[in-house]
């Protein structure tokens, strides 16, 4: 048996097509009533189900043409609808001749029932009890009318209430998108966006103030690989290639550079946008200035190495430079010296002017020190009163000309006091040179102590060489005294 659907909607006779062919029904389907009075009149249908709600011509029109056409008026007639749905309406499409009114949303098995059901009535020879072309044509209008009125104000209703939803919806919406963007740009970290080029697609108003960029210089023109140091573009580009690749890069640091030039060294997390295919869109970022961090690290990193008392190096890490000179001096075959100090007498002056002074002691000796050596050299304080000097490419000879030198300058430097007359002080120098046999740094040490301890031994105020044998002893080394260990 074949059976017409007439419905506007293509989604609602696909699904009765599907459903009641699955029934072994045949199906033919219209999208309004004239489309549906056309196909009746050329086919032969055992079953009309039809929406009331369409456009051109609606199912209560449709439904009340087929009764009173004598080919058509047989044929049993479903209403089926969503809009239509008081008792009213119902009562109405009753009195237009059909079978059954259904009401959505329904269960399938229900409405498979009611199609058996009305096809058995029909063709038992059941009819259905008042056909609409009894009623008078004015009274039929009249209601017609008013069901069609009725539902359009029902209609004007629901599209109100809808436009109102609608509209806060829509503020909501406003409000909430002014509020990320708020949060977006005042954020206390740099937030950008980059296309797979690395171009700007997006940038918040905290890292453009970092940089010192408008968004128009930026957006859309500037690659941001253009704005990273040129030491750390490699370490940069390999990160975006990682980010490219894997999807997500954590806590990587780097230096930017801001529009004036100066450096802004940042930390950033980033991870990678996808469209719907799984190919990149775009990546973000999340930037920390770290310039307080880093400047912080630095600075502990100093301490670390540095000596409180005097600004030089500490003995750690004097012992860390001195094995990466000796690393270069073997490497590249160069000689190494080294010179120990040792202040003369140095428990005597604090003991008689205060450790104050004998700090302010130190000091001087460190700073004449500092000033006597050259940028290759290291210097450190290496303990209490005890200072070395490592001279990197510097044989024996020219490491004892600079002890001498040393030991003349603080002969003849002194340390003024408020009381009395200023400090004078002298210091003794053991010097050593890096042989073949010695083991490492500490080797080349003990023999620059053994040298300071034999000057210690010989009067003090001198300038002693280790393994003096070998080494000729020069000659400015002589004034305060020099002697061979
Ligand atoms: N003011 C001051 N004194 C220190 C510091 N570190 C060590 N000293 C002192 O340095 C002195 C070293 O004395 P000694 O080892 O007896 O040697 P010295 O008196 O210099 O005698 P010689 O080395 O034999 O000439 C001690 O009195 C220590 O207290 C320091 O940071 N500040």
């Amino acid at each position: 048996m074949k059976i017409l659907i007439a419905d506007d909607k293509a989604e609602n006779r696909y699904l009765f097509e599907v459903l009641l062919k699955a029934y072994g029904y045949e199906v033919v389907s219209a999208a309004n009533g004239v489309e549906a009075l056309e196909m009746l009149r050329q086919d032969r249908v055992g079953l009309i189900i039809s929406d009331i709600m369409m456009p051109v011509m609606d199912g209560f029109k449709l439904c009340r043409v087929c009764k009173q056409d004598e080919r058509l008026k047989d044929i049993p007639f479903i209403f089926i609808t969503a809009a239509y749905t008081s008792e009213k309406d119902e009562q109405f499409a009753m009195s237009l001749g059909a079978d059954r009114f259904i009401r959505r949303p329904i269960e399938s098995d229900d409405l498979i029932g009611i199609v058996k059901d009305v096809v058995a009535k029909q063709r038992a020879g059941h009819t259905p009890s008042l056909p609409a072309q009894e009623k008078e044509e004015a009274s039929y209008l009249a209601e017609y009318a008013e069901r069609v009125v009725s539902k359009l104000e029902q209609k004007v209703n629901d599209l109100e209430v809808e436009i109102a939803a609608r509209k806060q919806a829509e503020q909501q919406l406003n409000q909430y998108t002014e509020e990320v963007e708020d949060l977006y740009n005042r954020a206390p970290c740099g937030y950008h966006s980059l296309d797979k080029d690395g171009v700007f697609v997006r940038i918040n108003d905290t890292e453009l103030s970092w940089l010192g960029y408008t968004r128009e210089e930026l957006v859309g023109k500037m690659n941001f690989a253009d704005l990273i140091t040129r030491d750390s573009l490699k370490a940069f580009q390999e990160c975006f290639s990682h980010l490219k690749e894997h999807g997500s890069v954590l806590d990587i640091e780097f230096d930017m550079l801001r529009k004036d030039g100066t450096v802004l060294p940042v930390l950033m997390n980033a991870s990678v946008v996808k469209d719907d295919n799984g190919d990149y869109l775009m990546c973000r970022a999340t930037v920390y200035d770290i310039t307080e961090r880093k400047a912080l690290q630095q600075e502990l990193e100093r301490q670390a190495r540095t000596d409180s008392l005097t600004g030089i190096s500490n003995r750690r890490y004097f012992m860390q430079r001195a094995e990466q000179e000796l690393g270069r001096s073997r490497r590249f075959g160069h000689t190494l010296s080294m010179l120990m100090l040792d202040i003369d007498f140095f428990k005597a002056v604090n003991d008689n002017h205060g450790h104050a002074a004998g700090d302010m002691v130190l000091i001087l000796l460190a700073k004449i020190a500092c000033n006597a050596v050259r940028d290759v050299d290291v210097l450190g304080r290496i303990g209490g009163e005890e200072f070395a000097i490592l001279l990197p490419e510097t044989d024996t000879q020219m490491a004892a000309q600079v002890a001498e030198r040393l030991r003349q300058e603080i002969e003849t430097a002194s340390v003024p006091i408020e009381q009395g007359p200023a400090i004078h002080f002298t210091i003794s120098i053991g010097v050593a040179t890096l042989r073949d046999d010695d083991a490492g740094i500490d080797a080349l040490l003990k023999h620059a102590d053994q040298a300071l301890y034999e000057a210690k031994q010989t009067g003090r105020n001198r300038v002693c060489i280790a393994n003096a044998g070998t080494h000729p002893m020069p000659a400015q080394a002589t004034e305060g005294g020099a002697c061979d260990e």
